[in-house]
């Protein structure tokens, strides 16, 4: 099986406490990976580690065999939309994406492809300051796209979407694990995970569970949900 990604024993230090410990998995190609936890659990922190913007206190996190900053065109291997990641609001989002796509090092028509795959064409020369808040998604979401990734990195992607913009989300991801690409995805939509996840992680500083969708729904009576609740009381 090919690895897009890794884990071992990633550990983050902040301050005194660790953020994240002890933390290993892997996301092979072909597979949705949802990590899921509680606020402050160390889900942004894990995807941070796996994609160069924050260092390791011990432990590696790895993608296509090496750290993203050692990739040579990172965003042509791995498309990342995370929290925080702020879009110059005096662009409009076809000259953000141009930016992005000009970072990347990718074919030019990426950026047209992606704003029509997100549904953005008709607003893509609007400033991004007067985009909602789901248009910011889609925008991010395409960003992470413009490079032509064979995986994504995606933390919290539905928040903001409208039912349409969830449901072609859903299907997007289904459809670029089933063409070779890898997922990981962190959440706190567990019903929405449960469509569209291979595998799941809970975290909570360290790992509560690893597994398939199966095996977690199957502890849960066949809700992620439930399962989800009874791992983290029986961390308690
Ligand atoms: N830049 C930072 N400096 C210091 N502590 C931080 C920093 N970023 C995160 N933390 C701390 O690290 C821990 C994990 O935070 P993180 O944002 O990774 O959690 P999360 O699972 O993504 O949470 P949420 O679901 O609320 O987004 C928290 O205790 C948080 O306060």
């Amino acid at each position: 099986m090919t690895i897009h990604a890794s884990f071992k024993a990633f550990s983050k230090k902040r301050g005194s406490r660790f953020a994240v410990e002890d933390l290993t998995f892997d996301v092979p190609a072909g597979r949705v990976v949802g990590l899921i936890g509680p606020n402050g659990a160390g889900k942004s922190t894990a995807l941070a580690g796996l994609t160069g913007l924050v260092e390791a206190t011990s432990g590696r996190a790895t993608v296509f065999g090496c750290d993203y900053r050692a990739l040579p065109r990172p965003a042509t291997k791995v498309g990342v939309n995370l929290d925080g990641m702020d879009v110059e609001p005096g662009l409009t989002g076809r000259r953000h994406l141009q930016i992005c796509q000009l970072a990347a090092g990718s074919d030019k028509e990426n950026v047209e492809r992606v704003l029509g795959l997100v549904d953005l064409a008709a607003e893509g020369n609007k400033k991004v300051r007067d985009y909602s808040l789901g248009m910011r998604q889609r925008l991010g979401i395409a960003s992470a796209l413009v490079g032509s990734p064979e995986m994504l990195v995606l933390d919290e992607p539905a928040n903001g979407l409208d039912p349409q913009g969830v449901q072609w989300l859903r299907k997007f991801l289904r459809e670029f694990a089933a063409s070779g690409g890898s997922a990981l995805v962190s959440s706190h939509q567990l019903m929405e995970l449960e469509k569209v996840a291979d595998e799941v992680v809970i975290l909570k500083q360290k790992t509560l569970f690893r597994g398939t969708l199966k095996e977690a729904k199957a502890l849960g009576g066949g809700s992620l949900e439930s399962a989800y609740f009874k791992i983290l009381e029986g961390s308690q």
